[in-house]
């Protein structure tokens, strides 16, 4: 294999996602050379503006896509859950390693849970997604924005800003911050984003020599499961900064997907579970059947407020 580049967020957080897969490709390819490549995108120059009102996710990869199509880098390490629907032609996703804890939980500065927390208490979150969740089963808490990467949130709980937040299981398990975690929100109170937990590892679609490599690091259920979550996403065109949650799991050789479309005030959640052996069928069908439900009239009076 020739020495490859690989390009990355900055972030801590996204620097110890890169090394555990170059980790990864190392044990699979011994005497592999990799060089890291540290890409500062859009979304990193704007963190104190609410990215649902700046376009959404895809912030953090186009920087990182046009240097993987100028080959200034061979292959990218991504939260999956921060790839848009849609990847640009010529790119594909080479690899989706085994999935870290796919839940959300939640910290608090003195230890409730998301049941147990006092009224009025003030929890951090910028994604639409937590927010209507946390709300449906607590409305007599307060959400409020919170932006930074996983250190500053936690800081800024730390210091009394918020009396709780939430994250995703995965990143703190990565930056070996579970100890900080007060409660995992099992997926009946939070469904978790569509690819939560989980990687991907982008590179050139006419890069076979590489694609060969990455193939050995793939995980065949959470590539199944990611894919059945991403189709439901698709089925929304593009919708990663939207109230919207999915989150799938292989039974025996059928996928079990579930999908929610949700108000941000929490006042209507619609869901819906659907299993079956075709992943990207699964993912449309399910679609289909929360947009019977009122989905597609619910997501466009909340895309009309993001544009206002
Ligand atoms: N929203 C930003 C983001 N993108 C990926 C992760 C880490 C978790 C993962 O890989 O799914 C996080 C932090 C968080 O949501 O708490």
């Amino acid at each position: 294999m020739r020495p490859l580049v690989v390009g990355t967020r900055q972030s801590e957080l996204a620097l110890t996602q890169t090394e555990w897969v170059v980790n990864r490709l190392k044990e699979v390819c011994p005497g592999l050379e990799v060089r890291v490549e540290k890409i500062v995108t859009k979304g990193d120059r704007i963190l104190n503006v609410t990215l649902s009102k700046v376009g959404g996710k895809g912030l953090f990869v186009k920087e990182i896509e046009q240097a993987l199509l100028d080959k200034r880098i061979d292959f990218a390490v991504h939260s999956m859950k921060d790839m848009p629907g849609e990847m640009p032609k010529g790119l594909v996703i080479g690899a989706i390693p085994v999935r870290e804890n796919p839940l959300d939980c939640l910290l608090s500065r003195e230890g409730h849970t998301l049941n147990d927390l006092p009224a009025g208490s003030v929890v951090g979150t910028s994604s639409l997604r937590r927010q209507a969740q946390i709300l449906a089963c607590r409305p007599d808490l307060k959400v409020e924005p919170v932006r930074g990467n996983l250190g500053t949130r936690l800081s800024k709980m730390k210091n009394g800003q918020f009396d709780a937040i939430i994250l995703a299981a995965a990143g703190l398990s990565r930056m070996s911050w579970q100890d900080e975690i007060s409660q995992e929100l099992p997926v009946e109170q939070m469904l978790p984003a569509v690819g939560q937990g989980a990687l991907a590892v982008e590179c050139r679609e006419d890069d076979e020599e590489l694609l060969a490599l990455l193939q050995k690091i793939n995980h065949e259920e959470t590539a199944r499961a990611v894919w059945a979550e991403r189709a439901f996403l698709r089925s929304f065109h593009g919708g990663c900064h939207l109230p919207l949650a999915g989150y799938a799991e292989v039974i025996g050789d059928e996928v079990r997907l579930t999908g929610l479309v949700a108000q941000p005030d929490g006042k209507k959640i619609l869901r819906a579970t659907l299993q079956g052996q075709d992943e990207w069928d699964l993912g449309e069908r399910l679609a289909k059947e929360l947009i019977d439900q009122g989905a597609g009239e619910l997501l466009a009076t909340v895309r009309e407020g993001l544009v206002g």
